[in-house]
């Protein structure tokens, strides 16, 4: 088992009920994607499973570990779990060498993260991480040079380095043309499938999800109103997500995923 939330619950601060009542399992190796209209709960979700943030109720195991047992235990948890953060938080003057290899710190020595903020302590790896997200010539660049697509992928690279067992991905690829949003999550699915590696990944596009993921989780008002295998999920409980919010599902032919684009990422991923 990768994670398990029974019963979870999250209310905000200022008495806001963020998720509630949410039973999900997950094995290890298996690919979600977590799709529901805005404000529906997807980022608190990946983040009380990501131990981001605590739960107010019901039990959480990550990683065969009670998360929030002990702070040791949740330092050691965090090391394995990977983060794709929708904006990543890296700090602007950081060269892309360094919040590549920053995937990493939370797994070296003190010393060697430490070493690796004066001197980049892997430059082989970091370049094979940015190679992946096409991104090697940006090695040395100060991450404010980067457009906000660009600083995504090092974002995305950042997790293929840590080589995390549980890989959290909110909406990756956001700031991504159709074509790079795709190759994109086809490498996510890909590295996670071949390490073995949990992804949980919220996507807005819901065409990309149902064509890159095994299975789909449906969520909205802070509870999962779905949890199917990708091909099981119809286009009458899609509409049903997203209209209960005043918005319809996104006809096909609007969505991220033409010929072209399927054609292009096959031949770059060998798919
Ligand atoms: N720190 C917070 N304090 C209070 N309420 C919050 C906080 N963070 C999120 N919320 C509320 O919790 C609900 C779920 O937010 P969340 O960000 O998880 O949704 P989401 O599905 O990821 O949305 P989006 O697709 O727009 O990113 C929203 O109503 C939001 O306003």
């Amino acid at each position: 088992m990768s994670f398990s939330l029974h019963g979870l619950g999250l209310t905000h601060a200022n008495g806001h009920v963020a998720l509630a009542d949410i039973d999900l399992q997950a094995q290890q190796g298996e690919s979600i994607a977590l799709i529901g209209p805005s404000g529906a709960g997807k980022t608190s979700l990946l983040n009380t499973i990501g131990t981001a943030l605590q739960p107010t109720a019901g039990q959480l195991t990550v990683l065969q570990q009670p998360a929030w047992a002990s702070a040791a235990a949740l330092r050691a948890l965090r090391a394995r779990i990977g983060t794709v953060h929708q904006s990543a938080p890296i700090p602007p003057r950081q060269r892309v060498v360094t919040a590549v290899l920053a995937g990493k710190l939370g797994q070296w020595p003190a010393w060697k993260s430490l070493a690796s903020l004066l001197y980049p302590q892997d430059l082989p790896g970091a370049r094979q991480a940015l190679e992946r997200v096409y991104l090697a010539d940006k090695l040395f660049v100060r991450c404010d040079q980067l457009s906000g697509g660009q600083l995504q992928r090092v974002g995305i690279a950042r997790v293929l380095y840590q080589e995390a067992q549980l890989i959290l991905a909110d909406e990756p690829v956001s700031a991504l043309d159709p074509t790079l949003a795709l190759d994109t999550v086809q490498l996510l699915v890909q590295e996670a499938k071949a390490r073995n590696a949990t992804l949980v990944a919220s996507l807005h596009a819901v065409e990309l999800a149902q064509q890159c993921f095994e299975r789909l989780v449906g969520i909205r008002g802070g509870r999962i109103v779905f949890d199917l295998p990708a091909h099981q999920v119809t286009p009458a409980q899609l509409q049903a997500l997203y209209a209960a919010e005043g918005l319809q599902a996104p006809p096909p032919q609007d969505l991220p995923h033409t010929a072209a684009t399927s054609t292009l990422a096959a031949v770059r991923r060998g798919c």
